[in-house]
């Protein structure tokens, strides 16, 4: 029987490696996997992907593939990522097919991070940038914006009188509220159902990025159909949202835009279109939206928050922040953009963040909409590709000792900034052609929140437990997708 069963299992193991199709990259080299599955068994959480992607970036080098159940992809570091996203940026600008649930949700028109390359989505950009650079952007806009959004937190903290809190709430208010204010022109009254939706919507985003069935054909329909699961909860927030966006409508006035909502209504009522004739569906105006709405407030959100346990965790670098902010800005004004050049250990302090948490590791997948080649491969149309910008970010290679938190590394001798072109290694937000769009809001919002809070207060360790120091490698802080360190508590005391 022993023997029967013996036979049988071989005779089933060479089918499947003789069923197993062809690789269509086969002298790219990579982990080989086991039939059928591929690696899939090997990286079943994101932390155990960005722990192996970085295992087999030094194994294989700068360009290697993986096997997900017989679909392969191409995983790109080092200068390749430059020449994939800079040099040959729109050659891999397509997305792979989005996952399916997402599709019961969108339908089949998809709207902008996860569209292909095509002449709706140049549109959508550019549409995007001018509302941005309105709304968002225009450094008036975004410092009255921000500004009062800042100074109601920070009261709120004061309040607190020394105690030991968490900030992670009073973050994200603040930054939903810019976001608010920013898509409809007004900021929401205090206690407003949408800050803490918010907030609901950025932990089911993080549950939908550990979920499997994600990529299963029916799961979220039938998630949607019995109204059960994250999918559904997720389709709910996200509905709430929308819905309270289309109540503007009806006090739209086109000579008076009040935010980047009003801008993209606006082209689609007067459907407006670039010289490709491209226009957008009402469809495009609602879920637009959402995807920035969204991107918006849960990296920026993550961002500061890793950055104020990296205060508490270094106060000798918060001591010398301080001081810079103390020399440049004093205690009577609040600090403005114009302060960014003059405030280098911040700003390499921001990219140092953006550097040591990586909370987007692989930014997002792209795919080649032709035969093209990289690091000497040919790659065939319609291969999917991630750039591992976390793989570069933690390579000694590029960054010595990647895993201490030192924004020194960013300065030069005399306390100046490095030069961009010293950091073109460091890519948290893509670069070329699909680049991240929220890129100059973001980071204008890090250094407006960031300069604000340290003027104002010491942030310290709690009265009960202690910090340590953040492992951005650990599966603690990769639990999910952005990656952000587990909830803490702290102490800011007025200074
Ligand atoms: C610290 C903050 C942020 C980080 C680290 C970040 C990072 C990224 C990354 C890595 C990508 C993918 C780039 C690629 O595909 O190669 C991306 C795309 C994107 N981001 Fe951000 N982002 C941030 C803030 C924002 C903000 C504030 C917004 C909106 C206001 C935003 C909206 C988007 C959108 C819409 C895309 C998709 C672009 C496209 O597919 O063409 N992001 N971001």
């Amino acid at each position: 029987m022993l023997a029967i069963l013996t036979a049988l299992t071989v005779v089933l193991l060479f089918w499947f490696m003789w069923r197993r199709p062809r690789s269509k990259l086969p002298h790219i080299p990579g982990p080989s996997g086991v039939p059928i599955a591929g690696n899939v068994f090997e990286i079943s959480s994101t932390f155990k992907l960005v722990q192996k992607l970085h295992e087999w970036m030094m194994e294989y080098g700068e360009i290697f593939k993986i096997n997900l159940l017989g679909k392969e992809i191409v995983v790109v570091s080092g200068s390749l990522i430059g020449e994939m996203l800079v040099t040959k940026g729109s050659d891999f600008a397509d997305r792979p097919r989005m996952p399916a649930s997402i599709e019961s949700l969108e339908g089949n028109e998809v709207h902008l991070a996860l569209r292909n390359y095509d002449p709706k989505l140049r549109f959508i950009r550019k549409l995007v940038h001018k509302g941005l650079r309105q709304y968002g952007e225009g450094m008036d806009k975004i410092e009255a914006i921000t500004m009062t959004e800042i100074a109601k937190c920070l009261d709120k903290i004061e309040q607190l009188g020394g105690a030991d809190f968490d900030p992670f709430t009073y973050i994200h208010h603040a930054i939903s509220q810019v976001m608010n204010t920013m898509v409809t022109g007004e900021a929401v009254p205090d206690g407003h159902p949408m800050l803490n939706k918010a907030i609901e919507l950025d932990r089911l985003d993080g549950e939908l990025s550990q979920d499997p069935t994600i990529v299963m054909p029916l799961m979220g329909k039938l998630s949607l159909l019995f109204g059960v699961g994250t999918f559904s909860k997720y389709a709910s927030a996200m509905n709430f949202f929308i819905e309270h966006w289309r109540s503007y409508e009806a006090t739209y006035d086109k000579e008076n835009m009040r935010g980047l909502y009003d801008v993209v209504y606006k082209a689609y009522l007067e459907s407006e279109t670039d010289e490709e004739g491209i226009k957008i569906s009402y469809k495009n105006v609602k879920f637009l939206m959402f995807e920035l709405y969204s991107a918006g407030i849960t990296t920026t959100h993550k961002a500061i928050y890793s950055f104020v346990h990296l205060m508490v965790t270094h106060p000798e670098l918060q001591k010398r922040i301080q001081a810079q902010i103390d020399d440049v800005i004093g205690s009577q004004r609040n600090p403005t953009t114009a302060d960014r050049h003059n405030l280098p250990l911040l700003e390499a302090s921001i990219h140092e963040l953006l550097r040591f948490i990586s909370h987007v590791p692989f930014a997002f997948p792209h795919q080649t909409n032709k035969e093209i080649s990289l690091g000497g491969f040919v790659l065939p149309k319609e291969t999917q590709v991630w750039p591992f910008t976390s793989g570069n970010h933690h390579n000694p290679k590029y960054f010595k000792d990647p895993s201490s938190f030192n924004p020194d590394r960013f300065l030069e001798n005399d306390g100046s900034l490095s030069s961009a072109s010293s950091r073109r290694m460091l890519t948290p937000f893509g670069a070329g052609t699909r680049n991240c769009i929220g890129e100059v809001f973001a980071r204008t919002r890090l250094f407006l929140f960031t300069a604000s809070l340290l003027q104002r207060f010491t942030l310290l360790q709690p009265t009960e437990g202690k910090l340590n120091d953040i492992d951005p490698r650990s599966e603690d802080f990769l639990k999910k997708l952005p990656c952000v360190c587990p909830n803490y508590k702290i102490r800011a005391i007025p200074r």
